[in-house]
């Protein structure tokens, strides 16, 4: 039952996630750089509210005490001058207040995104109505509103929650109570559960029958009057026991009723009652909200910037001191910080780039925006590697890392840190991404600002001991965690041991040189590269990509990696025969080939096929004795590019259906037929399925091109799904995936199994007439 007790460092130590996990949207732009914008994320126009809201649950306070002596009046003006003026001034503040925030917004729709902002605007509306036009519109009578209203000026005592924003302090007892929350909870439930038990036996022996309280309240005798009130019901042993058993409030008078009935066995089990639930119980309650503290305690501190720390008197001048605290966003100063890296990196760093812009970003709301002036207002990125330590299998080789500098976190906060490719850790999110423990420990120069240097110091300590990076002391690291990272350790150190040992016997070494030939590329598609135009690649658009002879060179060497006997990981679930190329040392060529891609993805879709910055690139193979064909499905990709590198073979139609969520979700739109050398581009999120081979055999090139930026988008993160219009095609049913699969096809042999365990079409969204194919209560769980 208390298991997660042990786990409420690593929840307090994972806090960060949600924060900096795969949506980093949180921290980038929601308000514009205007006037307005500027007044909104000012830290002492924040300070000024947090007072008036302050102020406000005061003034409400003393209305309740003041009214509750006096009288309550039929609308404000009929009350006192003074509280007429507070509150006007109240609600002039707070209008004023949520205009500026309406005005700061970068698009103004996407305050209706913005939870706190609807309950502010709502909060605003009652006091408008309550103090400017109720009073006048002659509903001065209507006191029931009044008095709803007085109610639900509660509510604005609310928004003290901004306070804990203002002290940390108080941000830490909440977060202890939340993180201790599930542990209480279920002592609850045990405390219930035990006074519930217990009841059972004390009402057996002192049920008042059918005597009512009534009738028990004339009796004169203390005795049988008293022990019937405490225990003549279920319901009153419970309260009794709660009451005075638990929490020990009057439990000699409680005791003595039950000696008086001569009865020692019920004084031994309530003497009993109150060993388990009062003192077991109840410390061990307070246990866990103990722990909970000193986890919150121990937890990494919050970064500098959060909680200022008292400033000791200078002989600074004001502009310098300004200049420093708020440390300011400088482009220069970010330049030559980089260049300071490029032309001095320590040992462990290599291959430093230059800073660059991302085409698009994702902004709070999870909308996929162009930045607005990027060269001036950024965010942007740097790339370089970072190795761990020198004889580490697992991460002393060199890593990529993309930093961003967005001007709203930098130098001020902290840099956006992401390691890109195939990296395993316990420590960063699905998306390589570090997580709000590594900022916290960040270490800052000493005008508490970030730096480069800093940051990739900070790197290398993560590469080369984790939990030093994040400050954790190796004593105090739950063991689920200290496993959680040498699991990930140790695949990372078997992935790169295969790397290594093909790289010994590989066919075509250029291949894993990270370096893409031209000549490897078909005609057409080599001169859209260069020109650049996107009206060139649309009239390629069908043509072939690589070469026939690249296909056949690559080919050989996948043929080889099969002869060297070295084990690879399966692509996926569905694909028992292909290699993943990113884990036999292709990574760099795959990277080459997205980014010749990239701007074909980008012209194709805009959003998913853009700011590509990761890929799961794999070879599928079909064969005689081995899989046949694939069944429908959706990638774990925002844009696929499925490659034919040959053999020879027929059959093998490449079905294309609907988009997932859609109301045509399953059904059929296109057929393609695939050709040596060709490849076909579609999103991930369109249910496609390939046909069987009828003879001969067929390798495909799968790339899963991954954006970060769009995956932390609503439209990735949070898709629509829709009933579908009516019952599916045939062709495009899955049997690993739909519940109704065995009412259009049969089964193949060997996959009846997953009769009953498929999730769409989703329940409560069936389309009309929808019939599952077996009864599904019966069918074995997932
Ligand atoms: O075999 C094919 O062409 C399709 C492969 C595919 O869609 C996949 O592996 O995700
Ligand atoms: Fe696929």
């Amino acid at each position: 039952m208390f298991g997660d007790i042990h786990n409420l460092k690593e929840e307090v130590a994972k806090g960060g996630k949600p924060e900096m996990g795969t949506n980093t949207v949180a921290l980038q732009k929601k308000f514009a750089d205007s006037f307005f914008g500027k007044m909104a994320k000012n830290k002492y126009f924040e300070g000024v509210t947090i007072c008036v809201i302050f102020l406000n649950a005061l003034a409400i306070g003393v209305d309740a005490d003041y009214s509750a002596r006096t009288r309550v009046p039929a609308n404000l003006y009929e009350g006192d001058v003074f509280f007429i003026v507070l509150e006007v001034f109240f609600a002039s503040y707070f209008s004023l207040e949520i205009l500026i925030r309406f005005l700061a917004y970068r698009q103004k729709l996407h305050c209706l995104r913005d939870g706190w902002f609807i309950f502010d605007f709502l909060l605003v509306l009652m006091m408008v109505w309550e103090t400017w036009i109720m009073p006048f519109v002659g509903l001065e009578s209507g006191l029931g509103q009044l008095s709803i209203l007085r109610l639900l000026r509660l509510l604005r005592i609310t928004r003290m929650a901004k306070l804990m924003r203002a002290f940390p302090q108080l941000m830490m007892i909440i977060k202890g109570i939340s993180a201790a929350a599930r542990a209480v909870g279920w002592t609850a439930v045990l405390l219930v559960i035990i006074s519930f038990t217990w009841s059972i036996l004390f009402t057996n022996e002192y049920h008042q029958g059918h005597i009512t309280d009534e009738e028990m309240k004339d009796w004169p005798d203390e005795d049988p009057r008293k022990i019937h009130e405490y225990f003549g019901g279920m319901d009153k042993s419970m309260l009794t026991l709660l009451i005075m058993g638990t929490i020990l409030d009057d439990v000699t008078e409680c005791a003595d009723v039950i000696r008086r009935q001569n009865n020692y066995w019920y004084l031994v089990a309530f003497i009993f009652y109150i060993l388990l639930n009062s003192f077991m119980m109840l410390n061990m309650l307070v246990g866990i909200l103990v722990e909970a503290m000193l986890a919150v305690a121990e937890a990494p501190a919050t970064p500098a910037v959060e909680a200022p720390e008292e400033e000791e008197e200078t002989d600074e001048s004001p502009a310098a001191k300004k200049q420093r605290t708020e440390k300011v966003f400088d482009i220069e100063d970010l330049k030559k910080q980089v260049a300071e890296l490029r032309s001095n990196p320590p040992a462990y760093v290599s291959k430093v780039g230059q800073l660059t812009t991302p085409a698009l970003i994702c902004d709070e709301n999870g909308q996929l925006q162009r930045p607005e002036h990027p060269e001036e207002n950024g965010p942007w990125d740097l790339q370089l590697c970072v190795a761990g330590a020198e004889d580490d299998e697992a991460y002393g080789v060199p890593w990529r890392v993309n930093i961003r500098f967005d001007p709203d976190l930098w130098p001020a906060k902290l840099p956006l840190v992401r390691f890109r490719g195939v990296f395993h850790h316990a420590f960063t999110d699905e998306n390589g991404a570090m997580l709000m423990p590594f900022y916290r420990a960040l270490p800052r120069d000493e005008n508490q600002a970030c730096t480069l240097k800093l940051t990739v110091e900070a790197i290398r300590t993560f590469l080369v001991d984790p939990f030093a990076s994040w400050k954790l002391s190796p004593d105090k690291v739950p063991e689920k965690l200290v496993k959680s990272v040498s699991v990930n350790k140790k695949m990372n150190s078997e992935r790169l041991d295969i790397i290594r040992k093909y790289a010994s016997q590989a066919l075509h070494p250029e291949l894993f040189a990270g370096y893409w030939h031209d000549e490897w590329l078909a005609d057409d598609f080599r001169k859209a590269i260069h020109q650049k135009d996107p009206a060139v690649w649309k009239s390629i658009l069908t043509e072939h990509v690589p070469g026939q002879a690249f296909c056949e060179m690559f080919l050989s060497e996948v043929f080889n990696f099969y002869k060297s006997g070295l084990p690879a990981r399966r692509p996926n679930s569905m694909n028992a025969y292909g290699i993943i190329l990113n884990d036999i040392g292709l990574e760099p060529l795959i990277d080459e080939l997205q980014r010749h891609l990239q701007p074909l993805g980008e012209l194709l879709f805009p959003g998913p096929g853009s700011c590509w910055d990761g890929h799961h690139c794999f070879i599928v193979r079909y064969r005689s004795g081995e899989d046949l064909g694939l069944d429908m499905h959706t990638d774990d990709s925002d844009v696929t590019v499925n490659l034919c590198l040959g053999l020879e073979f027929a059959g093998a139609g490449l079905q294309f259906c609907g988009m997932m969520g859609a109301t045509d979700h399953r059904k059929h739109c296109y057929t393609y037929y695939h050709k040596k050398g060709s490849c076909v581009i579609h999103l991930g999120r369109r249910r496609h399925g390939a046909d069987d081979i009828t003879s001969g055999e067929r390798l495909n090139l799968i790339l899963w091109n991954h954006s970060s930026t769009y995956r932390a988008s609503d439209d990735s993160e949070n898709p629509d799904y829709h009933v579908e219009e009516g019952p599916p095609d045939a062709v495009c049913v899955s049997y690993t995936h739909d519940r109704d699969f065995g009412n259009f096809k049969e089964y193949p042999v060997g996959k009846e199994h997953f009769r009953g365990r498929g999730w769409c079409p989703r329940r409560k969204l069936e389309y009309e007439g929808f019939t599952p194919d077996c009864d599904e209560e019966q069918a074995p769980r997932r």
